[in-house]
C-alpha cells in the first residue's frame, strides 16, 4: 500500500499541520518512501458521511450502480455512504443487504452500508426480518421513497430498532395528504401551475407522530430530508423533550426553491418538493442552530425514461452527492452560518454516529483510519451534468457557478478520487 505525506493542510480547528498515512492509518511520523501530496492552501475534512443515497442496484441499473453511485460519492468527498432500501428487489432480507455490501466492497470507492427496509417490499404492511437484519450489521432501517403510514406498525418498527440500538429513518410524507402525484409545493407555487399540491402539514404530521411513537417506545428516529419551517418546530419541541429524534436536509432544499418549477423541467421534481424562500430560511437556521443534524444527499438518479412525460407523472428524485458539499460551503460557509469544524460535524461526524460507521467521522489523529477529503475554499466552477460519474443526468445545478472543492478524497488510505487524475 502506498504511504502518505499529506502537507501543510489546514484542519477544521484552523491549525495547519502535516499527516501521515502509513497502512492506510494515519501515524505520527512520516516513512520515508511516502508519496507527497501538496495540500498547501486546502483544507482537509474527515470523509464524508452520506446517511442518505439511492445507488439503484440492483433493479434499475440503467441509472446507477453500485459502481458508479459511490463513485460520484468519491467525486464529492465521501468515504461512506448508507444504501437506501428502495432496490428491486427491495434490500429486504440478510442476503440482500450482503449482496449491496458486497457489490460495495468490489467497487472500493467508498464503505457502503446497506439499509434495511422496514417492511417487506416496502409494501408498508409487514415488517421485514429487521432483528436478522440487525443483528447481521444493518443499523438504519428505512421504507424511503414511502412513508410507513401504519402508526401501530411504526411503532413495532420503533421498538424493533430500540432492541437492537439500530435507527428508523422515516420518509415524513402523509399519502393521504399528498398522494401519488403530489409534486409541487402547495403554498408557494402548486395553484400557479396547475400542478397537484404537496401541502406542508403531510411532512409535519408525520414527524409530530414518530417523535412521540419514538418518546413512547425509547427509540431512535432519524427524520429524513426534512423542508419546512413546521416541520422544524416539531423537532425542537422532541429534542427539547429529550426525544430521541435527529433530522435531516438535503443540499437541493437549501439551495433551490420552488420557482424553478416554473419551466415545468421534470428534473425539479423531487419528493418532498422543493419549497419556498421562507422554508429555506427555516432550513438554513435549523442547520446552523442545530435544530436539524446533518446533511443527506438524498442522490436520487433516474434515467431519462423515468424522467420524461408530464411533470406529475415523471418520478421524483435528483442527483446529489458530486455537489453536495458545495452547496453546503455556498448556503452555510460562505454566508459565515457554519465554520469548518460545523461542516464536518453535519456531513462527516454526525450522519457516522446516527448511521454507527465506526470508522469515520473520526478525528484526524495518529491511530485512526485515513479518511479524509482536501478541500479547496475559493475554487468555483460552472456545474456541468456531464462531467459525472453517474449514469444519470439529472443534475439540478446543471449550469450554475458553485464552488467546486474537492481536491482528492481518501478511502481507508487509498485515494479514491484526485482532481489532478481527472
Ligand atoms: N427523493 C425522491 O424524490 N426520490 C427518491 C425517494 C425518496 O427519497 O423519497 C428516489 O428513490 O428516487
Ligand atoms: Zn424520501
Ligand atoms: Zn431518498
Amino acid at each position: 500500500m502506498t504511504d502518505y505525506i499529506i502537507r501543510g493542510a489546514r484542519s477544521a480547528d484552523g491549525q495547519t499541520r502535516d499527516l501521515f498515512v502509513h497502512d492506510g492509518v494515519l501515524v505520527d511520523t512520516p516513512t520515508p518512501s511516502a508519496r507527497v501530496v501538496d495540500a498547501d492552501g486546502l483544507v482537509v475534512l474527515p470523509g464524508l458521511v452520506d446517511l442518505h443515497t439511492h445507488l439503484r442496484e440492483p433493479g434499475f441499473e440503467s441509472a446507477e450502480t453500485v459502481a458508479s453511485g459511490t463513485e460520484c460519492a468519491a467525486r464529492g468527498g465521501f468515504t461512506a455512504v448508507f444504501a437506501m432500501a428502495n432496490t428491486l428487489p427491495v434490500t429486504d432480507s440478510v442476503d440482500r443487504a450482503r449482496h449491496v455490501a458486497e457489490l460495495g466492497c468490489q467497487a472500493g470507492f467508498v464503505e457502503v452500508h446497506p439499509i434495511g427496509a422496514i417492511t417487506v417490499g416496502l409494501g408498508g404492511e409487514r415488517l421485514a426480518p429487521m432483528a436478522d437484519m440487525a443483528a447481521s450489521g444493518v443499523s438504519v432501517f428505512s421504507d424511503d421513497g414511502k412513508c410507513v403510514m401504519d402508526a401501530q406498525l411504526m411503532r413495532e418498527a420503533l421498538e424493533q430498532a430500540a432492541a437492537s440500538g439500530a435507527v428508523v429513518a422515516q420518509h415524513s410524507q402523509d399519502h393521504s395528504l399528498a398522494g401519488p402525484h403530489a409534486c409541487a409545493d402547495e403554498r408557494t407555487i402548486a395553484g400557479d401551475l396547475g400542478l397537484p399540491g404537496w401541502p406542508w402539514a403531510a411532512e409535519s404530521v408525520i414527524i409530530a407522530r414518530d417523535v412521540q411513537l419514538a418518546e413512547l417506545t425509547g427509540a431512535r428516529l432519524h427524520c429524513c430530508h426534512v423542508t419546512t419551517a413546521e416541520s422544524l418546530e416539531v423537532v425542537r419541541w422532541a429534542k427539547a423533550r429529550g426525544i430521541r429524534v435527529t433530522a435531516e436536509v438535503t443540499p437541493h432544499h437549501l439551495l433551490l426553491d420552488s420557482s424553478l418549477l416554473g419551466g415545468l423541467d421534470t428534473t425539479f421534481k423531487v419528493n418532498p418538493p422543493l419549497r419556498g424562500d421562507e422554508d429555506i430560511e427555516a432550513l438554513r437556521t435549523g442547520l446552523a442552530d442545530g435544530t436539524i443534524d446533518i446533511v443527506g444527499t438524498d442522490h436520487a438518479p433516474h434515467d431519462p425514461t423515468a424522467k420524461s412525460g408530464a411533470f406529475p407523472d415523471a418520478k421524483p428524485g435528483m442527483l446529489g452527492l458530486e455537489q453536495a458539499l458545495a452547496v453546503v460551503i455556498e448556503t452555510m460557509v460562505n454566508t459565515g452560518r457554519l465554520g469548518w469544524d460545523d461542516v464536518a460535524r453535519v456531513l462527516s461526524v454526525t450522519p457516522a454516529h446516527i448511521g454507527g460507521a465506526s470508522q469515520q467521522g473520526r478525528p484526524l489523529a495518529p491511530g485512526e483510519p485515513a479518511n479524509l477529503v482536501l478541500v479547496d475554499p475559493a475554487r468555483r466552477g460552472v456545474v456541468d451534468r456531464d462531467r459525472t460519474a453517474s449514469r444519470s443526468r439529472n443534475n439540478p445545478y446543471h449550469g450554475l457557478d458553485l464552488p467546486d472543492p474537492v481536491e482528492l478524497t481518501m478511502c481507508a488510505g487509498r485515494v479514491t478520487y484526485s482532481r489532478s487524475d481527472g
